[in-house]
């Protein structure tokens, strides 16, 4: 028998520190001094051994001490070990429990380990080794069975702390755990679903089908589910499961783990809705629109048969209701037309706002183009009826442009582009009216799209030029300034007309980087004249509307004039009656500035629509352009030329400077010579001509158009003067425009 042991790895630290308690009931005293003998004899162990000689007091004993062992021997008298044993295991204690007996038996053997026994040990065979070992197992046992029961409370704990709901379940698929976070979403109580189906908390039984389809394939499956709770509710969740193995990597069931999305759906769909319809009216926004008419685009070119329109409205005179009445009326009412616009249509079609009074609808399917005239017709009288809003009587209309499908249309934008024109066709035929694109308008808006994409490459190619027509004075036929007039030498189309190119500079506002290349570029070429003794030339540059508008023109102008070193008193700049009555106010601050520059205004066209001479008294400019149109019948119209010696007249009333444009024949010449018109400007005298020809005409400037007084044509003094004429009237005609 060996007496010495070794201190067993791991236990050293664990023994060597703590005093053991042990508890040793057995009648025989001298067994207690062999069992003390035997256990001192154990090295790595310091113990206090407790001897008790009966099982009474036994339970006592362990409820007031904390043992860590207990000896029974198995003959106690009335009661044996093993009822011993069940007794203080029924009492609580959970310390290992050794069974020490005289007389081995294998079936009290079974017995005692069944009933909880850490060891069976006789007697006759126990020396300290075995007993150590015996004392070692027991101890080591307990601590593994101690570190279980942490481990698993540690997970229960951890399980039903999870704000995340834990469900699981076994091979079967029927619910094991389900924790506290699953119970308070479901509202079921745990023992209600235990060993239930786990299906049953699915909204859609195919549903779990399939995620169980997944976990057998591929073991897990995450994604989001409609789950059911016990109410029938249903709710959005986010799911992850798995297959949950034992150690051995057998399935023993699934795992899941999910949370309530609920609320993030809810505000993930809010968002969605937000991000596609007006927050106003609530009606479907532009984005939204254009992905249905992309659809429908798509549909009609694979299905000929499918018929779409596009109506585009524009609310007549919100801006109006809105400045007078308020936002909070203009709001209404915008809530109110969405409703009725509602009305007007059936459940498949769409009606959005794009914004302000903008709405669009989409037709889609109709049998034919005439029903959405109709539509339209019933979308006039039902917005003319009068809104009632916060005990306003409001009255308004609608302008409608129809757009119907057609195989050329590939892109939404082309669409609204069209029914947007159209739209404002209709709104220029009387308010209250609709109007529909055609084929013409299709060819004429295609074009327009070629033509802008050909300024764009205009701009870049330098394919502008400057024409200059001569300015003549009729006091003494002198050239007192040239006009700089642009030209587009387009590669293929040869010299386009400015009446042509420049309504569409001005829509797109290419027009402001075109006009401030007229101005630098005029200004340079003037100011060369300048330097080669024509310093008494002066110039003039049209400026558009857009032009005139954009804030900071007498900036770019007195920049330019500052570069090219140009005398803002040879400089005028050609505006149009209308430009200027856009909007007066802000006219006559624009004006002054120009003028307080040195710049010289001459109102262009005047003569033509509803020019009204009063404007002028206001009006800080200089002179005025009778147009070519009324130039054209002053010899022949005695309205025309009553017409003409008001405006004259008036102009001279009020010190502004008369030229006539457009001066073609002696008669018109004579008629404005005799009525004292200032200047006079037309082909009699000169074509538009480039630079390189305005200055051999410029170095013959003697060219003297004595204006006879008393003779009613013109007549020149020198044979060389009348040859100069004839070379004006017949040698320039080149340098017109390619028609
Ligand atoms: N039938 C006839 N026509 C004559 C006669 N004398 C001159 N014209 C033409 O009458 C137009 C006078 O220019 P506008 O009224 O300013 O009218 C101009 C002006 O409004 C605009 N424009 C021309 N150049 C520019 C420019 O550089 N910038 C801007 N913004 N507009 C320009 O284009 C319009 C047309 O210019 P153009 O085609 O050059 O046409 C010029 C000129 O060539 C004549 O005796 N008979």
């Amino acid at each position: 028998m060996a007496r010495i042991q070794k201190i067993p790895r791991g236990m050293e630290k664990v023994m060597s520190k703590k005093k053991l308690k042990i508890l040793l009931v057995d009648d025989d005293e001298d067994d207690y001094v062999i069992t003390k003998d035997l256990l001192s004899e154990i090295r790595w162990m310091k113990f206090d051994l407790y001897w008790e000689k009966t099982h009474e007091n036994v339970l006592k004993l362990l409820n007031d001490n904390q043992f860590d062992l207990c000896l029974f021997d198995y003959r106690l008298g009335s009661k044996t070990g093993l009822d011993l044993l069940q007794e203080v295991v029924k009492n609580g204690y959970k310390g290992p429990v050794i069974i020490l007996t005289g007389q081995g038996d294998y079936e009290i053997d079974k017995e005692v380990m069944k009933a909880g026994a850490s060891d069976y040990l006789v007697k006759e065979q126990i020396c300290s080794s075995l007993l150590e070992r015996s004392i070692r197992h027991a101890l080591e046992r307990k601590r593994t069975e101690e570190a279980l029961v942490a481990s698993k409370d540690y997970a229960e704990n951890l399980i039903n702390s999870s704000i995340d709901m834990i469900i699981a379940t076994n091979t079967d698929r029927l619910i094991t755990e389900f924790n506290p976070a699953a119970q308070m979403v479901f509202e079921y109580n745990k023992y209600d679903v235990l060993y239930k189906p786990f299906r049953i908390l699915f909204a859609d039984g195919n549903e779990w089908q399939h995620i169980n389809r997944k976990i057998e394939q591929k073991g897990c499956f995450s994604g989001e589910v409609i789950k059911k709770k016990k109410n029938g509710e249903t709710f959005h969740s986010y799911l992850s499961a798995s297959v949950l193995r034992d150690l051995k990597g057998g399935e023993v069931g699934i795992i899941s783990i999910s949370r309530d999305i609920t609320v993030q759906k809810r505000l993930e769909a809010q968002l969605l809705y937000n991000a596609f319809h007006d927050s106003l009216t609530g009606l479907p926004n532009r984005k939204l629109f254009m992905n249905h008419l992309e659809k429908v685009i798509r549909l009609s070119q694979m299905d000929k048969g499918f018929l779409f329109a596009v109506l585009f409205l524009d609310i007549d005179r919100f801006k109006v209701i809105n400045d007078s009445l308020g936002h909070a009326i203009g709001d209404k009412l915008l809530i109110s037309i969405a409703e009725r616009l509602k009305e007007c249509l059936r459940h498949n079609d769409i009606v959005a706002r794009f914004g302000g009074d903008e709405f669009v609808i989409l037709l889609s399917d109709i049998k034919e183009s005439s029903c959405a005239k109709v539509i339209a017709e019933k979308i006039l009288n039902k917005l003319k009826e009068p809104f009632c809003l916060d005990g306003h009587s409001v009255f308004t209309g609608t302008s409608i442009g129809i757009v119907l499908s057609e195989e050329y249309y590939d892109r939404p934008e082309d669409i609204l582009r069209d029914a947007d024109t159209v739209m404002y066709r209709a709104k220029m035929n009387g308010r209250s009216n609709y109007a529909m694109f055609d084929k013409e308008m299709h060819a004429h808006a295609v074009k327009t799209l070629q033509m802008e994409a050909d300024l764009q490459r205009a701009i870049v190619n330098n394919e502008f030029k400057l024409y200059y027509q001569p300015i003549v004075s009729l006091a003494d036929g002198n050239i007192t300034g040239v006009e700089s007039l642009i030209r587009w030498e387009h590669p293929q189309k040869g010299l386009v007309s400015p009446a042509e190119f420049i309504p569409l500079a001005e829509e797109t506002g290419m027009i402001e980087s075109i006009g401030r290349w007229v101005i630098k570029e005029s200004l340079s070429q003037s100011k060369i004249w300048h330097n080669v003794e024509y310093s008494n030339v002066s110039l003039s540059v049209n400026v558009s509307a857009r032009q005139f508008r954009s804030h900071n023109l007498p900036e770019i102008i007195r920049r330019i004039l500052e570069e090219t070193g140009m005398d803002s008193m040879a400089f005028d700049l050609e505006i149009t009656e209308s430009t200027v009555m856009e909007d007066m106010d802000r006219s006559i601050k624009t004006l002054e500035e120009l003028n307080s520059m040195g710049v010289k205004i001459m109102l262009d066209d005047f003569g033509t629509g509803f020019s009204a001479i009063n404007n002028l008294r206001f009006l800080p400019v200089n002179g005025i352009k009778i147009d070519l149109s009324l130039t054209k019948d002053i010899a022949t119209s005695p309205g025309a030329a009553t017409i003409a010696k008001a405006i004259i007249n008036m102009a001279h009333g009020l010190n502004k400077k008369v030229i006539a444009e457009g001066v073609e024949t002696d008669a018109q010449l004579e008629f404005l010579r005799s009525h004292n018109c200032d200047m006079a400007q037309g082909y009699l005298f000169g074509r538009p001509m480039p630079a390189s020809e305005l200055v051999r005409i410029l170095e013959k400037n003697s060219m003297h158009y004595k204006i006879s007084n008393d003779k009613k044509s013109v007549s020149t003094e020198h044979p060389f003067e009348r040859a100069l004429l004839t070379h004006f009237r017949h040698h320039l005609l080149p340098h017109n425009y390619a028609s």
